[in-house]
């Protein structure tokens, strides 16, 4: 298919459908199951990476928890959430969903700001990928799908300028030739 020649599939539908459920089954076990029905966990999903992964996650859970959107790019200090979201969050458990960890920047950042601005309980981490980057401080994860390769990937959520976020699989991308572009 010419617009995907410059793209090989990592990971297929069937691979993150399994890590996906895998995660859920982990989530259910460790986080949901032993939460007070008066105090349930929320989930905060970085946008917009995650959109896709967050939903097909919320689909496997064994409660039906509420959900806030926070959004943020890696090479920008700027977080939004809602104001009311912000005042939701605090004293609550927190389970902040990523497609991606790659340098660790976002989630550092929005888990230093989730700290301060909504004092939250808890927060525990869900990543679908985690690139093999040498980080000296790394971000502990609670919930990891897969190790990657530190290479530049699209599909399921993740873009090239914009583009290729619905894609069912995990690609490597590399820039096509512009004959192919
Ligand atoms: O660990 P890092 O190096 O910070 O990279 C990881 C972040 O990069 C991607 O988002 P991006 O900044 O591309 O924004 P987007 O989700 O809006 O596309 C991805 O969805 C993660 O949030
Ligand atoms: N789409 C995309 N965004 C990123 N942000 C940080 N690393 C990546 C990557 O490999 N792909």
């Amino acid at each position: 298919m010419k617009a995907l020649d410059h793209m090989t599939v990592m990971l297929d539908a069937e691979q993150i459908q399994q890590a996906v459920a895998d995660m859920a089954e982990r989530i259910n076990r460790e986080v949901i199951a032993s939460a007070a029905t008066d105090r349930e966990p929320v989930m905060v999903v970085v946008l917009k990476g995650a959109f896709l992964f967050a939903s097909d996650l919320l689909r496997h859970l064994s409660r039906p928890i509420p959900v806030v959107f926070a959004h943020t790019r890696s090479q920008e200090e700027r977080i939004v959430m809602t104001v009311e979201d912000q005042e939701f969050l605090r004293g609550r458990d927190l389970i902040l969903v990523d497609i991606l960890l790659d340098s660790g920047d976002s989630l550092k950042r929005l888990h230093r700001w989730l700290t301060d601005a909504c004092q939250p309980a808890s927060i525990r981490i869900a990543v679908l990928l985690h690139k093999t980057v040498l980080d000296p401080e790394p971000l502990p994860l609670d919930f990891l799908g897969y190790e990657v390769p530190d290479l530049r990937l699209v599909g399921y959520g993740m873009d090239e300028h914009q583009r290729f976020r619905g894609l069912p699989c995990v690609y490597t991308w590399w820039k096509p030739t512009p004959d192919l572009a």
